[in-house]
């Protein structure tokens, strides 16, 4: 039996289904998922972009966490990194707040700014939306709309973690605003949503990226 490559597209509660399996079944504790989503992202980005600035838009949940993860490999390799979290770090939880804590004793710059962030968007070369994931729930609340059109109005790379923020990853429909990425980096397996009419506008092209969950539990998604 070939390995299994890459996993049929599935709906966000099936992603969310193979994180708990993994941790309850195969004993992975959550963070080291979210450091596998991020390590990958990190080198997904690299190869994507290898030179320029990397903003990185940090929501408040573990979408958010992926986002201060991938900042701390960025800085690993060498690149000038920033984050704009969108909620104050100890609004944080679970595996975000301790993603978020590493990242500030790494000394990365993380910004919680209070106004618009269009101009401090326009110094970057990659703008990474860490925002919502999986468990978004439309429409955008709070300011998460305006930062999604401050990262579209930007002349910029734009990528997606897991799902642009905006997007329903089931159904494909984009809310507006919806951010408009030229690559999604998606997670564990691709969205049933990405390959509905008009989701590729924002999608950009989709890569899967590795959680680091053991082939036995791929298979047991394959199908
Ligand atoms: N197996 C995997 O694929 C892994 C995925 N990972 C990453 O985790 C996210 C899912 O993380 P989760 O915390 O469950 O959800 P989100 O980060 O997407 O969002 C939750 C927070 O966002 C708020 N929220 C929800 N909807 C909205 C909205 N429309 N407007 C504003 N804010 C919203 C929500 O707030 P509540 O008030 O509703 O509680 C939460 O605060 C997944 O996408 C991956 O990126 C893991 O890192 C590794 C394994
Ligand atoms: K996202």
């Amino acid at each position: 039996m070939q390995p299994v490559r890459s996993l049929p597209p599935m709906t966000c509660d099936q992603v969310r289904e193979i994180d708990q399996v993994a941790m309850n079944r195969y004993q992975m504790p959550s963070i080291v998922l979210m450091e596998n989503a991020g390590r990958g992202a990190a080198e997904a980005i690299q190869a994507i972009v290898p030179d320029g600035r990397v903003v990185i838009l940090c929501g408040k949940g573990n979408n958010g966490g992926d986002g201060f993860a991938i900042a701390r490999h960025l800085q690993l390799a060498g690149r000038g990194v920033r984050i704009f979290a969108i909620a104050n770090l100890d609004e944080l939880k679970g595996d975000a707040a301790t993603q978020a804590r590493i990242a500030q004793a790494s000394g990365i710059e993380i910004d919680v700014p209070e106004g618009t962030i269009d101009s401090a968007l326009n110094s970057a070369e990659v703008i990474v939306d860490g925002l919502l994931g999986t468990g978004a729930k439309p429409p955008l609340r709070g300011r998460y709309a305006e930062w999604v059109e401050s990262a579209n109005r930007a002349d910029a790379t734009r990528i997606a973690l897991d799902i642009p923020t905006g997007l329903d990853g089931d159904t494909g429909e984009a809310g507006e605003p919806t951010f408009c990425a030229h690559h999604t980096l998606t997670f564990a397996a691709s969205k049933v949503g990405f390959a509905k009419a008009n989701a590729g506008i924002h999608t950009g092209d989709v890569q899967v990226i590795s959680i680091g969950v053991p082939l036995k539990l791929l298979r047991e998604f394959a199908g």
